[in-house]
């Protein structure tokens, strides 16, 4: 059911940018008429980062149709809508405290960033972005491992941090950062603009899951020796050692193992990445209503 569900939730469209910087040069600037395109769907708002508890309206309409589409069996069927339905009901929980806030979605390669930040995008009515594809578009190239390869992965990161620095002045976005993203603290002042949720997914599922489309794509994990599964494994449990205090900066942490010990099975793998996106929303809304709750408070007390 999962499958269906999220491509059907998912309406991630990008739009190309121009090349704004020589191959050879330092970082490259994001041009302007690209935001001037995304301002029709990323709205601004002026004074969007107030945190006080917000005016709830009534349940928006619910838009399960397209859900339904791409079901076949009768189980699935229900699962998906009664799935999206959770979903959606939650994301309208969330919204108002959201205020315009984007989410920036952070964790190791294969996370699930980008198919859990599609869904998200779709429920709450934002846009999504990937970063890694924001970088290519810049660069004018067609992939990140083509970057590594004739420019440096230090070239990468200057590149990723002037995207990232480009995105956290709009509002309204859910953005897929690459892994490496949170290694930089600079990179923590642009994303904490917005609400940064960690996926955090144990590193054999991780390994799996990027064997199973290959490492090619991925440059850090494609120089080990060996077969898909251990070059991941190995390289991912470095990186990890490497990245997990930088990780835990997150203003929420959505665990997978604890998703799977709350629905008494303990396996990670078989939770859907609609179960993670509404774990990420049930966390979002926990971080908000309490910076609410000690706004309002100290606004009592005077
Ligand atoms: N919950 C999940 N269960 C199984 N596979 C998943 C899940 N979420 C993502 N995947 C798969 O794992 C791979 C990496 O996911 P992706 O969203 O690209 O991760 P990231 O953006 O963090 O690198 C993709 O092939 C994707 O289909
Ligand atoms: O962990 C990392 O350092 C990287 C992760 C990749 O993004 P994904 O996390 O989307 O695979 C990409 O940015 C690059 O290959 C480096």
């Amino acid at each position: 059911m999962e499958a269906a569900a999220a491509m059907s939730l998912q309406t991630c469209s990008f739009i190309g940018l121009d090349k704004a910087g020589g191959r050879n040069g330092g970082s490259v600037k994001v041009p302007n008429r690209f935001w001037e395109k995304r301002r029709v769907q990323a709205v601004r708002f002026e004074d969007s980062w107030k945190f006080s508890a917000p005016v709830r309206s009534g349940h928006a309409e619910l838009k399960i149709s397209c859900c339904c589409k791409k079901n076949t069996g009768s189980d699935n069927f229900h699962n998906s809508v009664d799935g999206a339905l959770v979903l959606k009901r939650k994301s309208e929980d969330v919204l108002p405290y959201l205020n315009g806030r984007c989410i920036y979605l952070v964790g190791m390669m294969g996370s699930g960033k980008s198919t859990v930040g599609k869904i998200l995008s779709e429920v709450l009515g934002y846009s999504f972005f990937d970063s890694d594809k924001l970088v290519e578009q810049a660069v004018g190239v067609t992939s990140v491992a083509q970057i590594f390869k004739e420019h440096s992965e230090a070239f990468f990161r200057d590149n990723e941090s002037q995207v990232l620095k480009d995105l956290s002045s709009m509002h309204r976005l859910v953005v897929a950062t690459g892994g490496g993203a949170v290694i930089r603290p600079v990179n923590w002042k642009y994303m904490k603009q917005g609400m940064t949720v960690w996926l955090d997914v144990p590193l054999e599922a991780l390994a799996r899951r990027i064997a199973a489309v290959g490492t090619a794509s991925r440059p850090l994990l494609h120089q080990e020796p060996g077969d898909p599964y251990t070059k991941a494994f190995v390289k991912l449990t470095t990186l990890s050692e490497q990245r997990g205090k930088a990780y835990a900066n997150a203003h929420a942490r959505v665990c997978l193992e604890d998703i799977a010990a709350k629905q008494g099975h303990g396996d990670v793998s078989a939770l859907t990445p609609t179960d993670i996106a509404l774990e990420a929303l049930i966390k979002i809304e926990y971080v908000l209503t309490e910076d609410a709750a000690v706004t309002n408070s100290r606004y009592i007390q005077g």
